[in-house]
């Protein structure tokens, strides 16, 4: 009998795939778009957005801030939220999820009341502070824990009096690109809006600062990106910001419909050169500010052809000869890619060498250390540097892979389990913080096989 907290044996590919996989509402802009409707004049309605633990807990967030939020459409999937006054006093359950524990202080500074939040055990130690000070120089009362070095930490009290001055800002946001959204995303509700500097001497993750704009401004927000001069970048500038400016001012509400997850469809595009043979994820947006779009690139780095129909269906072919390539790549503005591009590494004939993610230890665990010890115990070959991971090619064998609560180490184990017999999951359950019924998907898409005659 298997209980659920048996590792998951993940299935091995008997053959070369031929697969669809629809591919869930994305996270970011699900947690995003949820986020304005909360200070939105009008109702939205979010159509096909994310079902999932991270998207249910910034739903649980907006209930306890007062927002009414309704499952509606014929089957329940899609949401209508209607903003109402912020109140507290609340409680506010942040899970593991960097876009709740981030976000929502910005938005319960606006409560009329006090806001607890707390999360996971290691979400208490997740960088935090830069969202603390950011909102505490904005002009807001915030209690928080002390984490190493007594960095600001989950649990936090936040005292909201129904306003928030906003202004002018420093953030170092080498941490987590999550902070500058953070500030930005209920800064049309502040007083003067937010002017926001990244002080940091990197940033990662820019497309989703980039995600964070383009949603503001699609419902309605005015946000100027300017570089350090106060001079114009971003869009068509070729300058990438380090300041951002939004305007105070109303925030509009309407049909907003969610794309599928790109960086979700990472682990099974990337089956197809694990197990070789096609997967097709349908619904691959034209454009997009998510960064998961690098897949098609990295992926055709690595070795697989990649077409992009008119139809917007993405078909990803595994080399004939199962050669996946090893990979030379700064993924800073990615990073949430790594694991998945991790496991394709480990099953590369050439080294591959991933740079620019050292913050990548602040994620849901530790993905650098992580991934190095998941790798090694399987057999592999791989170590840590400064700012990222070296993988070399070794013989993989089977074994019980940790996962440390991260959706994405799962992930990363399925992908590896589909060449490598005897690959056991510890909590598989943990893909649910992003993709609901992940093993089921996973199970349908081995299954889809090309057919032998
Ligand atoms: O704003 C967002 O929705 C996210 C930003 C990124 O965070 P980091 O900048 O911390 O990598 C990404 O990795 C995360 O999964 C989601
Ligand atoms: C880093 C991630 O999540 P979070 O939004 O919790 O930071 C991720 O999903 O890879």
């Amino acid at each position: 009998m298997t209980r659920a907290e048996d590792p998951w044996s993940a299935p091995v590919a008997a053959g070369p795939l031929d697969a669809v996989v629809d591919v869930p509402g994305s996270k970011s802009l699900t947690n995003r778009y949820l986020l304005l409707a909360a200070l939105a004049q009008t109702p939205t309605e979010l159509v096909a957005p994310l079902h999932s633990r991270d998207a249910d807990l910034m739903v649980g967030a907006l209930r306890a801030l007062g927002t009414q939020v309704e499952a509606t459409g014929a089957d329940g999937a899609d949401l209508r939220v209607t903003a109402r006054p912020l109140r507290g006093p609340a409680t506010v359950d942040c899970g593991l999820a960097g876009t709740v524990m981030r976000f929502v202080p910005a938005l319960a500074v606006l409560a009329d009341g006090e806001v607890r939040l707390d999360g996971d055990e290691r979400a208490r130690e997740r960088p935090m502070a830069p969202v603390v000070q950011g909102l505490r120089d904005l002009g807001a009362a915030i209690e928080a824990a002390e984490g190493p070095g007594g960095a600001a930490v989950l649990p936090l009290t936040v005292h909201g009096t129904g306003s928030l001055p906003g202004g002018s800002v420093d953030v170092d946001a080498s941490g987590s690109s999550q902070f500058v959204s953070a500030l930005l995303l209920a800064a049309p509700a502040y007083d003067l809006g937010v002017d926001l500097r990244h002080t940091g001497a990197t940033l990662p993750s820019l497309p989703h600062i980039d995600m964070t704009v383009a949603v503001l401004r699609e419902r309605g927000v005015t946000v100027e990106e300017l570089d350090a001069d106060g001079g114009p970048a971003g869009g068509q500038t070729g300058t990438a910001p380090t300041r951002w400016r939004v305007h105070p001012g109303p925030v509009a509400g309407g049909t907003v419909v969610v794309e599928p997850d790109l960086s979700n469809a990472g682990p099974f595009l990337a089956a197809a050169l694990a197990a070789g043979g096609t997967v097709r994820v349908p619904r691959w947006p034209a454009t997009t500010t998510q960064g998961g779009d690098a897949l098609r690139d990295l992926l055709a780095r690595m070795g697989a052809g990649v077409v992009l129909g008119d139809d917007g269906v993405l078909a990803v072919t595994g080399p004939a000869d199962g050669a996946i390539l090893g990979l030379d790549a700064d993924l800073h503005e990615v990073g949430e890619l790594a694991p998945t591009i991790a496991a394709l590494c480990a099953l590369a004939e050439t080294p591959s060498r991933l740079r620019g993610i050292a913050h990548l230890r602040g994620h849901e665990t530790d993905r650098l250390a992580a991934l190095v010890a998941e790798i090694t115990r399987l057999g592999g070959r791989a170590r840590e540097t400064d700012d990222g991971i070296e993988i070399d090619p070794a013989p993989l064998h089977g074994g019980i892979v940790q996962t440390y609560a991260d959706h994405r180490m799962a992930t990363f184990a399925t992908i590896l389990g589909l060449r490598v017999p005897g690959v056991q999951v510890v909590d598989i359950a943990t893909t649910a913080k992003t993709v609901p019924d992940f093993p089921v998907m996973w199970e349908a898409m081995v299954a889809q096989r090309v057919r032998a005659d």
